[in-house]
């Protein structure tokens, strides 16, 4: 059995973070494990409160996956704090993490800060060296490089200077972008953009911890990384136009295993 873990906070309404990370691996017929960062108090319409876990339990909630059991891809999301983004990477390293995914987050669609700004200097500094992806979006890119982000020409630019600071791989999601949702693949030598038709729906709360999880699932599956990126882009395209109208606000997306095997993302042997 493949298996995959998130690093990540607890959403209430099951339509991001941890819990969205685990549908998607359960989706793709990989077996989830999860590490909670920090529980918020969330729904549709956005975050109401925030706790984060003291770090020895992060810590520790990491320690016992890795000492028992064999783990084929990490994905981290929410990390609230520069203590926790320490500890996380930390634990990381000391555990010998392979196929990392860091999906930076750091503002909630909502527009609640997830990550605190003083903490953004530490996830660059301890977490993008041992990335194997990293999968920001145009807001969560412009913060990181210190320009703004909204085309092309500056994803590129952007790609090129997150790049510099240590992944392997970066994925500048631009789902954000007037027009297709367009996401650039950058290896430190070649572009290669991944282009859907945008959805027009409202439907797009955890867009973003779906795609990154479909990633890690792919790299715990043993695929090549763009093939797993290319897989990930296809799963959130079905994800995202099956999403739909739950509570008052802006509605999840779907990761119903059928779906996805009738839309041929993955295969019935995998
Ligand atoms: N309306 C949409 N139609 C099609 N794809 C979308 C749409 N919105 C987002 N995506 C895709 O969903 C993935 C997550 O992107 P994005 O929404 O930018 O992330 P985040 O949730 O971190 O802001 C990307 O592959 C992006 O292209
Ligand atoms: C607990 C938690 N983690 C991450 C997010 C952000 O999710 P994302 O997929 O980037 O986008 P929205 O869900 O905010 O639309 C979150 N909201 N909660």
């Amino acid at each position: 059995m493949k298996t995959a873990l998130t690093i990540a906070g607890s959403d209430s309404s099951g339509g991001a973070g941890i819990q969205a990370d685990l549908k998607t691996f359960s989706a793709l017929g990989v077996f989830g494990m999860s590490v909670i960062t920090a529980i918020t108090a969330q729904n549709t319409c956005g975050v109401t409160n925030i706790r984060e876990l003291d770090e020895e339990i992060i810590a520790d909630q990491i320690a016992a996956v890795y000492d028992d059991i064999p783990v084929g891809a990490v994905k981290v999301g929410m990390l609230s704090s520069a203590e926790i983004t320490r500890v996380v990477a930390g634990a990381l390293v000391k555990h010998g993490a392979a196929n990392v995914v860091v999906d930076p987050v750091m503002v909630a669609k909502s527009g609640s800060r997830l990550l605190k700004v003083e903490a953004v200097e530490a996830l660059i500094q301890f977490l993008f060296p041992i990335a194997d992806v990293v999968t920001p979006n145009l807001h969560e890119a412009a913060e990181i490089v210190g320009f703004p982000v909204g085309n092309r020409a500056s994803m590129e630019r952007a790609a090129i200077a997150i790049k510099a600071m240590g992944p392997k791989y970066v994925v500048v999601k631009g789902g954000h972008l007037p027009g297709a949702a367009c996401d650039l693949f950058y290896d430190g030598k070649e572009f290669a953009y991944l282009t859907n038709e945008r959805i027009e729906t409202k439907h797009t709360h955890g867009t973003g911890c779906t795609f990154s999880s479909a990633i890690a699932a792919g790299l715990a599956k043993r695929m090549p990384v763009f093939e797993a990126v290319a897989v990930a882009k296809r799963y959130i395209t079905v994800a995202i136009s099956h999403g739909f109208s739950l509570g008052k606000g802006v509605g999840p997306t779907h990761h119903f295993y059928e779906l996805y095997s009738q839309a041929g993302v993955v295969g019935d042997g995998e």
